[in-house]
């Protein structure tokens, strides 16, 4: 047979030689074209043409109905169409469950295929009711709340879904970003947004916009104070429901109770300013889980046999990303699309040429790059680039600099770490499936602990804005770790005591590898209550002395591992244990350990 002209392959899995360069050759052609899309066996390659080319209208998507995949050119909407048919077992095929993965670095145009996808999923449908409709307006919500404008991209995706430039650029967009507000209204009324709802929303947003306004000061003693020539302080006050001399005070200091009396700590001015952003980051992030919550609530299915659900995923997270500046953002974006990558090579090399060889099928071996290598890289314990991370965060004495100086050591010889050629420098570089990326760990620790300064958490659980109540409801209102080491002969009392104090509702345990504990020791009952006490958690503290459940692994983690411990300790609010690894040597010390 005669090989078509070059840009005519509509499937370049048909063609008997096929290598990166073929594959990026025939693109080129076929993107000159205007055929963006290109399918390599199951898999539809689309190229982002960045422009309209009016290729999805009605009559195109009609193309498209319950069609062989030859039918038509490759398309988006084909990929919807065999998923349709696949779930519904048109054709007489044995209905199953679908799962269409989209991945391509930002800007690759994976959100905008995830919208076709799922109109035209829609239309196969037949949707013309409500839940449609709001289905349909899911996008234009998330994508208000948790999209943002990044070098690669205007409009990218922040966040992951799978269906279960300051001023000048105001003025310049001010008629697009005025259509995008009322597109924005309308999909949160459609959904079900109730009025007060979206003004509580709009309250908090305006919030943290006067939030990061705010700027501080510092006296003689470098203390922080709040600049606050324009009110902005008094206006997020306000919008928050919540005191602002409370608020001002939880920005600039911390109050602790050391042996029952109380003690305040003035922050420095950058403290000052990284209190402001948590809190800030943390108001926002909780807002946003809440509106997703939300949404999955409105639109649940009202009567499903959840037995019998059938279900096409679709998965949209962020694109691969490489700027100048790559920071822990960028790092935890990249292994995300690591694993996706890792999946894709699962699924299409891997375990096919698994099955060929179990079949005894003649094939030629297909090369490709595994990147399992990579992914142990970040993700091995004890020894990993997270866990690292982790022990670094933890260490009192860690810094940004120390942690690269433990990968630099760890990963010499790593083809796919490379350290910085300068001196005492935090960078170093990936090499990634899809590139090499120079990372800067400048803030990673900081980054990595995100713990919200102390009170944030109480101030706002105490606010009269309802949503603001609601999102930190049932939350953590103390932060910090329990460092503990047990070793068997005083891991009872020990136990005892933490069954107790877990009883009302344990929230989760994590452990960590035992080479965290520095100190070897042991501990009992009077040890850990002085602890407790010391911290002046003791006071607030109501153990309850029966009822409790019995943890089956908890005497293995005791036993093993140092533990960070967050408990449910009185009424309907989380706490955890407040001894983090300054407290808890402060408190050897005052105290007197057994150690
Ligand atoms: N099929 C398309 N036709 C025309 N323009 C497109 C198409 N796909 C994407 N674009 C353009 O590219 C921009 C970026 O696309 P999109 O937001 O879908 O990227 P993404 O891969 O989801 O990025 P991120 O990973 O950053 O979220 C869109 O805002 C749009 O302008």
């Amino acid at each position: 047979m005669e090989r078509p002209a070059p840009g005519k392959v509509e499937d370049l899995a048909t063609l008997a030689k096929l290598d990166d360069q073929v594959l990026l050759e025939e693109l080129k052609i076929r993107y000159s074209n205007h055929d963006i899309y290109t399918y390599v066996g199951d898999i539809l390659i689309a190229v982002n043409p960045y422009r309209d080319l009016g290729i999805y209208g009605n009559e195109v998507s009609g193309k498209y109905f319950l069609e062989k995949k030859s039918a038509n050119p490759p398309h988006i909407f084909a990929v919807a169409d065999t998923a349709y048919q696949c779930i519904v077992g048109y054709g007489g095929r044995i209905p199953t469950n679908q799962c269409i993965l989209i991945s391509g670095e930002s800007g690759a145009g994976k959100t905008e295929s995830t919208k076709l996808i799922i109109k035209q999923i829609i239309d196969l449908c037949r949707g013309n009711t409500q839940l449609e409709q709001q289905i349909l307006q899911v996008n234009p919500l998330l994508e208000a709340f948790g999209n943002a404008q990044t070098q690669m991209n205007d409009n990218s995706s922040r966040f992951g879904k799978y269906l279960s430039n300051g001023a000048s650029c105001l003025k310049r967009e001010q008629r697009l970003l005025k259509s995008r507000y009322e597109d924005l209204i309308n999909a949160m009324d459609l959904v079900g947004f109730t009025d007060e709802e979206q003004n509580s929303m709009f309250n908090i947003i305006a919030s943290i916009l006067h939030l990061g306004n705010v700027t501080f000061g510092f006296d003689d003693h470098d203390a922080a104070y709040v600049q606050d020539e324009n009110g902005d302080i008094k206006i997020a006050s306000k919008l928050l429901g919540i005191n602002c001399e409370e608020l001002v005070g939880t920005l600039t200091s911390m109050v602790t109770f050391t042996a029952g009396e109380q003690v305040k700590r003035n922050y420095t001015q950058q403290r000052a300013e990284d209190a402001r952003d948590a809190t800030a980051k943390a108001i926002y992030g909780r807002m946003f889980g809440w509106i997703v919550n939300k949404i999955n609530q409105l639109l649940a299915p009202r009567c499903v046999n959840l037995n019998k659900k059938s279900e096409i995923g679709i998965l949209d997270i962020f694109g691969f990303e490489h700027f100048e500046k790559n920071s822990f953002e960028q790092a935890c974006i990249n292994l995300a699309n690591e694993q996706l990558q890792f999946f894709f090579n699962q699924h299409v090399f891997k375990l096919e040429q698994e099955e060929y060889i179990k079949e005894g099928i003649d094939w030629n071996e297909i090369k490709f790059v595994d990147n399992q290598p990579l992914l142990n890289l970040f993700l091995n314990k004890p020894i990993g680039v997270l866990s690292l991370l982790d022990e670094e965060s933890h260490f009192p004495k860690g810094t940004d600099a120390s942690f690269v100086d433990k990968l630099n050591t760890h990963f010499k010889g790593n083809s796919y770490y490379v350290k910085s050629q300068q001196t005492k420098s935090t960078k170093f570089t990936i090499n990634h499936y899809a590139g090499k990326v120079t990372y800067d760990a400048e803030n990673w620790l900081e980054k990595n602990r995100d713990t919200l300064p102390h009170g944030v958490m109480e101030m706002l659980q105490c606010s009269s804005n309802d949503l603001v109540k609601l999102i930190f409801r049932g939350q953590i209102t103390r932060t910090g770790t329990l460092a503990l080491q047990a070793r068997k002969s005083s891991s009872n009392s020990l136990q005892i005591l933490m069954e107790k104090m877990t009883s009302a509702s344990p929230v989760f345990v994590r452990c960590l590898k035992p080479n965290h504990v520095r100190a070897p020791g042991s501990f009992n009952e009077k040890y850990i209550k002085d602890q407790l006490l010391y911290t002046g958690m003791l006071e607030t503290t109501k153990i309850r002395r029966e009822g409790f459940a019995v943890r089956p692994s908890f005497t293995e983690f005791v036993d093993k591992y140092k533990i960070i411990l967050k408990t449910k300790l009185y009424g309907d609010s989380l706490a955890d244990v407040n001894i983090n690894d300054d407290y808890w040597l402060q408190g050897r010390k005052q105290i007197g350990s057994e150690n």
